[in-house]
């Protein structure tokens, strides 16, 4: 079985490195000269092609940007795929995708957000158990195939993933609360420390607790513009729910409301006996 990977990077490329022993061949795809050189190197896909070379391919993963996986949908609905042909793809929103995705090749989509990652990109980024047993959503698998569903479902029992279906809206939703806006504010976190602080002191001061709050403020700006962009209306609402809760931590701490405060960080303290 042929499968072609566009975008070398972390997702891209790890899922290659991963999935090794299950492709007999893997074709790699990506824009840019330097990450084709490195993928090689790394021994993330087998070789460099085109979108052309798609044409032969049963498994398709696009592990991009989501406005270049909604380009790369129209390109592919354009080409002649194969009949049964497998398209993953593994943007970190869905609702875009799978509304956007041409009628022609929707039901060659599986589209899927694997909860898994780090704060690293490019090919170098790549590791070979970055998927195993991390959770990977499948958003509106009514629309997709059967073939498609069962071949998708194969590959992630192959990297020993635990699989949960999800409407493609509420996925959105939630990704908002659970994994964007800890970004925003991580990236806030960040930029508030460096506007007060100098080099030296944030050397010196900074423990744990400050590098697991800013570890986010890493990730890739342009990646995390893209899903910003498309959540943008679940975001402004999580973003909202979360000063709302960061103004009620300032007013106990101005008014010297002690013990409501203690109990206010009682309650926080119950979502890692849930994780
Ligand atoms: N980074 C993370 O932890 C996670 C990312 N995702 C999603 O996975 C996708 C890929 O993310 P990463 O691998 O982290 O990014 P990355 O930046 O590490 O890799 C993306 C690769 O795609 C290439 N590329 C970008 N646009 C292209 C195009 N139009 N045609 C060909 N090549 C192109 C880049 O040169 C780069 O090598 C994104 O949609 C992201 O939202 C999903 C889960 C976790
Ligand atoms: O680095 C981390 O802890 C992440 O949270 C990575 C991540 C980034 C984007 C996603 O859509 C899913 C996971």
């Amino acid at each position: 079985m042929v499968c072609g990977i566009v975008g070398l990077g972390l997702m891209g490329g790890s899922f290659g490195l991963a999935c090794k022993g299950y492709f007999d061949k893997i074709i790699g795809i990506d824009h840019n000269i330097q990450h084709q050189e490195d993928a090689l190197k790394l021994g993330l896909v087998d070789e460099i092609g085109t979108f052309e070379d798609l044409k032969q391919a049963d498994v398709i993963v696009l592990a991009i940007p989501i406005r270049g996986i909604i380009n790369a949908l129209n390109h592919l609905s354009k080409l002649n795929l194969k009949k049964d042909s497998l398209i993953i793809d593994f943007g970190s929103t869905k609702e875009s995708i799978v509304n956007e995705c041409p009628k022609n090749i929707r039901k060659n989509l599986v589209a899927s957000h694997p909860m898994a990652g780090t704060e690293y990109s490019g090919p170098q980024a790549a590791i070979a158990d970055l998927y195993y047993n991390k959770v990977m959503v499948v958003c509106n698998i009514e629309d997709s195939g059967e073939e498609q569903v069962k071949r998708a479902f194969d590959i992630y029992n192959y990297l020993k993933m635990q699989i949960k279906i999800m409407d493609a809206k509420e996925h959105d939703r939630h990704a908002a609360f659970i994994s964007h806006m800890p970004h925003i504010v991580s990236f806030s976190i960040a930029n508030s420390v460096l506007k007060q602080e100098d080099k030296d002191h944030i050397v010196t001061l900074a423990a744990g607790g400050f590098r697991d709050m800013s570890r986010l403020a890493k990730s890739n700006p342009h990646m995390w513009k893209d899903i910003f962009k498309e959540n943008k209306k679940n975001l402004l609402d999580s973003i909202e729910a979360f000063k709302s809760e960061l103004k009620k931590a300032k007013d106990m701490i101005e008014n010297e409301k002690w013990e409501e405060l203690e109990e206010w960080m009682k309650t926080g303290n119950q979502l890692h006996k849930i994780m």
